[in-house]
């Protein structure tokens, strides 16, 4: 008999204890002579996430992160502590779970490669047994959102990247999940189709109070869609809190991308300091907690600016500047 949480107490509606996962490989090291080595993925990892939030997750490459999403689908066993997902056992009621759940793997497609998109759509609504006024609801209100009436019709090797990941996350919403783990939704998109996927995340999440999960390599789509956001590392979780916490805690640098209209010396500017110069074009950099809208206002009152960007630190570089911190303290 297993026994159903999800009627208890909301707060903690994905949980982790303690969660492991070793998963044994073996290496060559001769013609017939192999090792075997054990990795340890994910580390006595403990969180929770109460239902309805919205939680980046994010971490270098190999960090453990696809590993916690497989365990949280059931795909994968943790091989120690417990996890459930709206106080189901994943890896022990799969199929339970996955009509709770949908997943979108941003370099990977759940849409029937030679099919037009509708006819994938068609495919899911069988295959989960969606009822059908709900499946029509739900797929007007994603073609409408997503803006993919021109593409229904369209065989999904035929749409460009941005276009297939709008199809992949209305895919894993035909069903109504309460929680949607979202793996790199944005990556290789143009900044258009970028935007749009944040926005229809933000929409779904304040509107259906649906729980995310994201990970991505774009601190943008954190700063814009998450308020929590956890880093981990070699499978351990290295920091849980508010985004701008993390930049205090690397104390990571933002790069304000200056265009003037000609070539001038560099600028000089408070809380500031120019880091290159490329003819008009001028790079500075300032503390990723500060506010760039301040910066630019200070600059535009002193000189010709035609154009700017704000760059973010990459991931990479928050994290290591985040060991750095640790090892000085
Ligand atoms: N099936 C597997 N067999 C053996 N080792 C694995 C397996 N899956 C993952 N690993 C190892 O576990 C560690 C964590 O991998 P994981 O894919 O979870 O990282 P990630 O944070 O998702 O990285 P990326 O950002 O590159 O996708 C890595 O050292 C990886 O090589």
């Amino acid at each position: 008999m297993t026994t159903d949480l999800s009627a208890g107490p909301v707060d903690a509606f994905i949980e982790l204890d303690r969660v492991e996962k070793v998963f044994d490989v073996r290496k060559k090291t001769g013609f017939l002579r192999s090792e075997r080595r054990q990795v340890r993925a994910v580390d006595s990892l403990s969180f929770t996430v109460p239902r309805g939030e919205m939680v980046g997750y994010i971490g270098p490459n190999g960090a453990g992160k696809s590993t916690t999403i497989k365990m949280l689908t059931g795909i994968l066993t943790p091989s120690g502590g417990r996890l459930r997902v709206a106080g189901i056992d994943p890896s022990r009621e799969r199929t339970r779970l996955a009509r709770r759940i949908g997943v979108v793997f941003g370099q990977r497609t759940t849409l029937w490669w030679d099919l037009p998109l509708i006819d994938s759509y068609r495919l899911m609504h069988r295959m989960y047994r969606i009822p059908d006024a709900r499946y029509r609801e739900n797929l007007d209100r994603c073609v409408e959102l997503l803006e993919l009436g021109e593409l229904l019709d369209v065989p999904v090797r035929q749409l460009s990247l941005g276009q297939r990941m709008r199809g992949d996350i209305a895919a894993a919403l035909l069903h109504d999940p309460e929680v949607l783990y979202l793996d790199e939704p944005t990556i290789g998109l143009d900044v258009i189709s970028k935007a749009r996927v944040r926005s229809f995340l933000r929409d779904l999440n304040a509107e259906r109070g649906t729980t995310v999960l994201l990970t991505t390599h774009d601190l943008t789509d954190i700063e814009q869609l998450c308020r929590r956001v956890m880093v981990i590392d070699h499978g351990r979780l290295m920091y849980d809190g508010p985004l701008t916490g993390l930049h205090e805690v690397g104390e990571s640098e933002r790069t304000l991308v200056v265009d003037l209209e000609r070539e001038l010396p560099p600028v000089e500017v408070a809380s500031a300091r120019v880091v290159k110069v490329e003819g008009p074009r001028q790079w500075l950099a300032f503390p990723a907690s500060a506010s760039a809208a301040e910066l630019v206002a200070r600059i535009a009152a002193q000189y010709p600016l035609v154009d700017l960007s704000v760059r973010e630190p990459d991931i990479e570089t928050v994290i290591s500047r985040m060991y750095e911190e640790k090892a000085l303290s």
